[in-house]
């Protein structure tokens, strides 16, 4: 990997929950220009089970302190995420499986809900819950060798995690339709020219250093207006009328117009040098 990360922190509090006395399966560390990396290392297939999401939800609780914050898997450029733990759901009874398929909804929405941007790095298999993941992220950076689908329908069932809702949004309702309803898996590039994935990146580069690289340019604009911004985006777009979208707009204004930021981003504009934001 490009970047030396700074491990700053690696769980939050001393305490520690009863279901971190096994293995790690999601981590979390803080990087010197405050990128939370957050990486999914359960092999073989980062399959998401009840420890799997207690952790994941653990270490998103973690990254307060991120300018932007990043989601790869260790086990790249194999797999990002096969989805749900079939093995684990095979011995859960139907109640169990629907309050866990809640936990699993609750927790993207969570991340999608997230105050700075998320990226995900995709390098491997995406699929079922694991593009679900990646869905809920704002931007996606795809390996052309990665393949990504929602094969649910496969398995009798349907996209539970945000895929029947957040796929058609991204993507438009006839491709998500095709793509859930035939259990297709696309590659990256195909994921790229759909507009699922915003960056591709080709098989000799990995997709983590380009989110890398797009992490540490979203880091240096003005914390505020990041967030100001993305709080924005995802607000107005749930409104329906343009009028209210563009009260949206002013409130998000009025939470970087009065920042030093704002100030200190015009002195750097007028007396020629990179602004040094500090997110006030
Ligand atoms: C991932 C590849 C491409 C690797 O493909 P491969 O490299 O050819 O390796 P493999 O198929 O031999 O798999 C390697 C190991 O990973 C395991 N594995 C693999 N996937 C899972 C899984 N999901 N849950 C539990 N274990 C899994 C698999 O069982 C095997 O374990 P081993 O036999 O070595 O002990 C392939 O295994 C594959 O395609 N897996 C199936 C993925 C799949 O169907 N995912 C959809 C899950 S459904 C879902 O996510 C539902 C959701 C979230 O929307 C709502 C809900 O929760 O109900």
């Amino acid at each position: 990997m490009m970047y030396s990360l700074r491990v700053t922190r690696l769980l939050a509090g001393n305490k520690r929950p009863r279901w971190f006395s096994s293995e790690p399966q999601v981590t979390s560390t803080l990087t010197s220009s405050q990128i939370g990396l957050i990486t999914l290392n359960h092999p073989p297939a980062n399959a998401m089970g009840r420890v799997f999401l207690q952790q994941l939800k653990h270490e998103m609780k973690s990254m307060e302190d991120a300018r932007c914050i990043i989601l790869h898997s260790a086990l790249a450029p194999k797999v990002f995420s096969a989805g749900a733990d079939l093995k684990e759901r095979a011995t859960m009874t139907m109640e169990e499986a629907e309050a866990f398929v809640v936990q699993l909804r609750t927790t993207m929405q969570e991340l999608s809900n997230l105050p700075v941007p998320v990226i995900a790095a995709i390098d491997g298999v995406a699929v079922g819950g694991g593009l679900e993941l990646a869905l809920a992220a704002d931007l996606r950076v795809v390996s052309a060798r990665s393949k990504v689908g929602l094969p649910e329908t496969s398995l009798a069932i349907v996209p539970g995690a945000g895929g029947t809702q957040r796929l058609p949004r991204l993507i438009g309702e006839g491709r998500a339709k095709e793509l859930i309803w035939t259990g297709r898996r696309l590659s990256g590039v195909e994921a790229a020219e759909y507009g699922l994935a915003t960056r591709l990146v080709d098989n000799e580069e990995s997709s983590l250093d380009t989110a890398m690289q797009l992490a540490e340019e979203i880091a240096k604009k003005g914390p505020v207006a990041i967030r100001a911004s993305k709080w924005a985006i995802q607000e107005g777009m749930k409104k329906v009328s343009m009028e209210n979208a563009l009260e949206v707009e002013r409130q998000a204004y009025a939470r970087v117009l009065p920042t030093n930021d704002r100030l200190e981003g015009l002195a750097a504009f007028r007396e020629g040098r990179t602004p040094n934001y500090r997110g006030e």
